[in-house]
């Protein structure tokens, strides 16, 4: 194990001389094996050591044991080591995530304080080749990107420093002849026989199989996993090129709009990640039932050619292709409303098929309008009012205007996608006296003046 180790630190440029290093160490094999490498070395390369034991108190006590099996063992190495007590229970209770989440995520808190700490350069973990083989199979059974097969990286950026995982070329038989040789003991986890424990199962009888039609498999699995790890960062860069060249941002309503003629002429690869960098910078934390069907969905709507769709992703962002504009915006967006005809009574109100509600109330003030209101005086129409939908050749007085203009032009200028013109309510009065395309345009009519007002109101 220690010639492949060393080469693979070589290969990586893992570990520079003179380098502190933090060793997370359960107490188990692997980490066990890592620490009395790393302590091995450490003379020759100059290292500084200290190695970290997280208790995460679970399994009746197990935990604490590890830990202290852990102080004894650096105790009788001369390695500094420091223990730190994470309560999994307690976070599982405030953030809802499952205890596995939730141990790493602690894990991961404590490691970056001791980093910080103890101004460490490096962080190394006691990930071996059978996880990278176990890690891969789970993510190819379970995730449809590519991304995904990038596997457990042998080293990242992390807390100022680096998270490296010297052991990721050797495999679990290599580091068990190891601990024989040196006569090292460890703690078992009783939960790695666990079946129920989905990477148990794979341990057992998916990787076994794997090992028989491949005795390398390990080496190739790392092998893949380095590369297509290089050809990801390669693909995102060029993706985020793209996005930014193609994509126009809204930061203070979190919108995003591109043409979809531009963003379908590029390569496939390039379409995919920036979808996804797309949904990254929106969500932030990306929500758990974005699924693969999101992305299909995405593509399909993109390659429509005419007219408007949208579809929905969750917490209500919404994706709509309007006349080859693809728009992704948070919370309500402009829908097909479905207008029967019908009276809209004065006070009253009608709620339309996609629940948008009409409200007709009778005021004396006359309110500051906004787009979604109207505001006009009682005597300048004709009630009652009707709410219907366009009839060829309607034409009103646009306020402003001073004239009139046909309600197709107005949809047109409008944007308003052919299949939305239809169903789009009209609100006029009894003479048949067009009011407001409803959101679209106000008609002309006298001033607010001192007598009683109509004013209508959308909302859905
Ligand atoms: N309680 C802990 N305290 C400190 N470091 C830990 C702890 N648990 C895990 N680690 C670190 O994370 C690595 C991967 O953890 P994982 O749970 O996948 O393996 P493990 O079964 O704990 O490995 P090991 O054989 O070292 O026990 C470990 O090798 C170790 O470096």
């Amino acid at each position: 194990m220690e010639q492949e180790v060393c080469a693979f630190i070589r290969r990586h440029r893992l570990i520079q001389k003179h380098a502190t290093v933090l060793v997370g160490v359960s107490g188990g094999p692997d980490s066990i094996a890592l620490l009395h490498f790393l302590n091995n070395i450490s003379s020759k390369w100059e290292l500084s050591l200290t190695a970290v034991t997280i208790d995460h108190q679970l399994r009746n006590g197990d935990s604490a044991d590890d830990c202290q099996f852990v102080k004894d063992t650096c105790q009788e190495w001369g390695i500094p080591c420091v223990e730190r007590m994470v309560d999994v229970r307690q976070y599982q209770k405030e953030k809802g995530v499952s205890e596995e989440v939730a141990a790493r995520e602690l894990r991961y808190g404590v490691y970056l304080d001791l980093m910080h700490e103890k101004k460490a350069d490096l962080l190394a973990l006691g990930h071996h080749a059978d996880d990278q083989i176990e890690t891969m199979v789970m993510r190819m059974v379970r995730m449809a990107t590519s991304n995904a097969l990038k596997g457990i990286p042998v080293r990242r950026d992390f807390a100022g420093g680096e998270i490296i995982r010297p052991l990721l070329g050797v495999t679990k038989n290599n580091i068990l002849a190891y601990l024989e040789k040196y006569q090292l003991s460890y703690q078992v986890d009783k939960t790695n026989a666990d079946d129920t424990y989905t990477r148990n199962y794979y341990r057992k009888n998916v990787v076994p199989l794997l090992k028989e039609k491949n005795p390398r498999i390990a080496d190739t699995i790392q092998t893949l996993s380095e590369t297509l790890a290089q050809d990801e960062q390669y693909l995102q860069e060029q993706a985020k090129e793209m996005v930014e060249k193609v994509a126009e941002f809204r930061e203070d309503t979190r919108e995003i709009c591109f043409a979809a003629e531009a963003f379908s002429e590029l390569p496939q690869a390039l379409q995919r990640r920036a979808f996804h960098l797309i949904l990254n910078y929106l969500y932030g934390t990306l929500p758990k039932d974005l699924s693969y069907i999101h992305e299909v969905n995405f593509f399909d709507l993109l390659r429509r050619q005419n007219g408007s769709a949208s579809i929905d992703f969750p917490l209500r962002l919404r994706v709509t292709n309007i006349y080859g504009k693809i728009y992704l915006q948070f919370g309500q967006q402009p829908s097909v409303k479905s207008a029967q005809p019908s009276l809209l009574p004065v006070p009253g109100e009608t709620v339309l098929s996609d629940d948008t509600k009409i409200e007709a109330a009778i005021i004396k003030e006359a309110p500051a309008e906004d787009e979604a209101t109207f505001v006009f005086p009682l005597d300048s129409i004709s009630l009652p009012l009707h709410i219907r939908v366009r009839k060829a050749g309607d034409r009103m007085s646009v306020r402003g205007l001073n004239g009139s203009k046909k309600l197709k032009d107005i949809f047109i200028d409008a944007k308003i996608p052919q299949n939305m013109r239809d169903n789009w309510p009209i609100i006029v009065d009894d003479k048949g006296k067009i009011l407001w395309v409803v959101g679209l345009k106000k008609a002309e009519t006298a001033q607010n003046g001192k007598g009683m007002n109509i004013k209508l109101k959308i909302s859905s």
